[in-house]
């Protein structure tokens, strides 16, 4: 496919066109399009967006949607859809819209109707999270449970913590929700060092119930529960969300506190299966419903809407026109609400796990680079660091900027001033200050090359009118799609996440190497000797 992408009409059209853009200012394109803003906007799912402010015409849009069609997007969102098996490498579907499907839907994959197992899971969660916030399920020795911790990683934790600070407006008055992800025993210890193993209830949380972050935080958990409550005990204090069932049982749990999910939903496309157990403990089974219908509304947009206004597709179509065109290696993420003080780390997964590759779908090498580095922070703290090079520096960084128009945390004016930052800033890096103005502020002359802002920064302004759960189910799966649409533009499986796995073996054999006190080191010279190192000075002086 990627061979064939730089062959495709649109592809050639694409680069000619990126030529005539060298000498565009979008000071100039505002200025001879004054409905420019007004234009360059698209609504769903209670979301709207600003892409005026991108390097971009109609000329641009047209085009980029004849490489979504020329690359098959409507075909392949149908089969994403219709639980084909679009992860090839892995022979799965990728069906995480099914998670969401409203109760009497009926979605095939692998000849299932899926529907009825996602809400009886649903269902049995909503039950179990209603017997913890009423005390009806309650610790080993009778006590509430206020405090959850979730143990997981990647996308069994990245999702749920970051629906806890997001969700913060909505969580249940008395519930705790904490995250042990890393092995560092720096941050269980951090974590449970205020807690009373009595009142706390842990969630396992491993789609394959295999790695070895998870599995270790879990036995640590294991043995302080034991260690204050006796054997007895694990049973009221763990409960696990896992695709395998076997493993689950072996660790010593009932199938009964398992709560289950699929092999078609993806690790960083599960926040809204099982492994929003946490999410809904935090927040309750109403706002979780919430949750789950903004993803629904944005699939539907995503499903229904035109190309040319359709939110996911703009968004992917304007990564992929940076990405490729423009050269561009990054993309910024940056929330003007410090709720969403997670969301560039979660999306940082989403796309760099699912569209970090190499090769096209059929192995072969692509022809043109593919995901950007995501990366980002809140405003208005990003201004302070390094919002710098994103205005003066060398480099081109699209910028995606998420604001609200109500405040759900009201103090004095500091939402208005939060709010004029993030139009401030969307207006600074597309106008930028030229040495004109600055001359006629009476700018010293030594001084004007240092202050000048080249503007023409590209960036989406995302605004909804406020971050309610269903706001930021919408939020998700509108960045899902935009990650699929990419995908599909550059040929690739956005599903499988192959990189990973050397890593997770090389540890073990590292661990192995480690525990027999490196006798038989047979790594290259660089580790040996690093090893060597860190056996002789492990236990300090
Ligand atoms: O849920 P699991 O199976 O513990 O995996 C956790 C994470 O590890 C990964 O496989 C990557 O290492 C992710 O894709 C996944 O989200």
């Amino acid at each position: 496919m990627s061979q064939s992408l730089t062959a495709l009409p649109s592809w050639h059209a694409l680069e000619q066109h990126r030529q005539s853009m060298h000498a565009q200012h979008l000071r100039e394109l505002f200025a001879a399009d004054p409905e420019r803003g007004r234009r360059f906007t698209a609504e769903g799912a209670g979301l709207y967006l600003d892409y005026s402010k991108n390097l971009i015409t109609d000329e641009t849009i047209t085009l980029l949607i004849r490489l979504a069609e020329e690359c098959g997007l409507a075909k392949r969102r149908a089969a994403m859809f219709a639980g084909e098996i679009i992860n090839r490498s892995e022979g799965r579907a990728a069906f995480h819209c099914a998670l969401r499907a409203p109760a009497g839907a009926v979605m095939h994959t692998g000849g299932e109707n899926v529907v009825p197992q996602v809400q009886e899971v649903l269902a049995r969660m909503g039950a179990f999270v209603d017997k913890v916030h009423d005390g009806r399920w309650s610790g080993a020795t009778g006590q509430r449970l206020r405090h959850v911790v979730n143990i997981g990683i990647g996308g069994s934790y990245l999702g749920p913590e970051m629906a806890w600070r997001a969700l913060r407006n909505f969580r249940h008055a008395d519930m705790d929700v904490r995250f042990i992800a890393n092995i560092d025993g720096a941050q269980f210890l951090d974590v449970t060092v205020d807690l009373d193993p009595a009142e706390t209830l842990f969630i396992i949380s491993s789609k394959t119930f295999t790695t070895l972050e998870t599995m270790t935080n879990a036995h640590a958990a294991r043995a302080w529960v034991v260690a204050k409550l006796g054997e007895a005990a694990v049973a009221r204090h763990f409960v696990a969300v896992s695709t395998n069932t076997e493993a689950v049982r072996a660790f010593g749990m009932d199938p009964e506190h398992i709560f289950g999910f699929w092999d078609w939903v993806g690790g960083r496309y599960s926040m809204d299966s099982a492994i929003g157990l946490s999410t809904m403990l935090a927040v309750g089974p109403r706002h979780f419903a919430e949750l789950l219908a903004g993803f629904r509304a944005m699939d539907e947009h995503f499903q229904t809407a035109p190309l040319a206004r359709n939110l996911p597709v703009l968004l992917g179509l304007l990564s992929v026109w940076y990405n490729n065109f423009f050269g561009a290696q990054t993309q910024a993420i940056l929330p003007y609400a410090h709720d969403l003080a997670r969301l560039p780390a979660y999306l940082q997964q989403l796309q760099m796990e699912s569209n970090g590759k190499g090769v096209d779908e059929t192995g072969q090498p692509v022809a043109v680079d593919t995901g950007p580095i995501i990366w980002g922070e809140p405003g208005t703290d990003g201004q302070h660091s390094f919002y710098q090079l994103i205005h003066q520096g060398t480099r081109l960084i699209p910028c995606d900027l998420i604001g609200f128009c109500q405040p759900l945390s009201p103090l004095q004016n500091q939402h208005d001033l939060l709010m004029a930052n993030l139009f401030a800033q969307a207006e600074a890096l597309a106008f930028g200050k030229g040495a004109t103005d600055l001359r006629a502020e009476g700018a010293a002359e030594a001084q004007i090359p240092f202050r000048v802002c080249p503007g023409n920064r590209p960036s989406n302004l995302l605004l909804a009118d406020a971050l309610s759960p269903a706001t930021l189910g919408a939020i998700i799966a509108l960045y899902e799609h935009s990650v699929f649409t990419q995908g599909v533009i550059w040929g690739i499986d956005s599903f499988d996440q192959w990189g990973v796995e050397l890593g997770k073996i090389l540890a073990q054999r590292v661990v192995a190497d480690i525990q027999d006190g490196g006798k038989s080191l047979r790594h290259d010279s660089s580790t040996n000797t690093l090893l060597q190192r860190y056996l002789q000075r492990r236990e300090g002086s």
